[in-house]
């Protein structure tokens, strides 16, 4: 029988990640996608770690079953790490990708290249029912294009220039986001306290 585990994120692109990256280890996933009447997390946090840990610890709870949630961003150096833990809703509530990656290109009209320096972040955290809880980093360095290229990926990835690739998150392949992204590195770490899944 496989391992199961459950993810607590909405997130379609982030939950076809996940579970392409822990099919590797025959685990299989399960989000709040397949949990339609679970309602929304309140992400009020100031950091990754408090918004992950209480998506997680609110469904570990709900669940009564140990939780992973994953919050991610984008952090641009010449935009003072915005739009960092507020990514989703960078451009208002609605969370459109679309809005966002403009809000980016437009706060860095006129920045050349060699400014243009950023990171995608993910933290991961594992939460039991009873509050003990762990924490996994990862980030994957890159730069902000000039406009948007590729349609792979979801969120900033049409705008995430890998210079080692010369190309887009969004014009690799899937299985070539899943070896370098902030969020494998993230898995990658967790995968060496794999005891702590049980
Ligand atoms: O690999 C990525 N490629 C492109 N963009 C990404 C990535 N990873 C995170 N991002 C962006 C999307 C969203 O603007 C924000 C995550 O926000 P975050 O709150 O963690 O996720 P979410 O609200 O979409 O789903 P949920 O909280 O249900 O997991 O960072
Ligand atoms: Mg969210």
């Amino acid at each position: 029988m496989s391992q199961q585990i459950i993810i607590a994120t909405k997130n379609l692109g982030k939950a076809k990640e996940l579970q392409a990256i822990f099919a590797e280890d025959g685990w299989e996933v399960k989000t709040l996608l397949d949990y339609p009447e679970v309602p929304d997390i309140v992400e009020d946090g100031s950091t990754f770690e408090e918004n992950a840990y209480k998506k997680a610890k609110t469904i570990a709870d709900a669940f009564g079953l140990p939780v992973l949630a994953d919050d991610s961003g984008l952090i641009v150096d010449a935009l003072n790490g915005e739009p960092g833990v507020y990514s989703a809703r960078y451009a208002g509530e609605a969370k459109d990708d679309q809005a966002n990656i403009e809000k980016v290109l437009e706060n860095l009209q006129g920045v050349p290249m060699e400014k243009r320096t950023a990171r995608f972040h993910c933290t991961l955290a594992y939460v039991q029912p009873s509050g003990e809880h762990y924490y996994f980093n990862g980030t994957c360095p890159g730069l902000i294009a000039e406009s948007p290229q590729g349609s792979g990926g979801f969120g900033y990835d049409p705008i995430f220039y890998l210079k080692e690739k010369n190309k887009t998150m969004a014009e690799i392949t899937s299985e070539e986001k899943n070896k370098i992204s902030h969020r494998a590195m993230a898995i990658k770490e967790l995968k060496k306290d794999r005891h702590l899944i049980k």
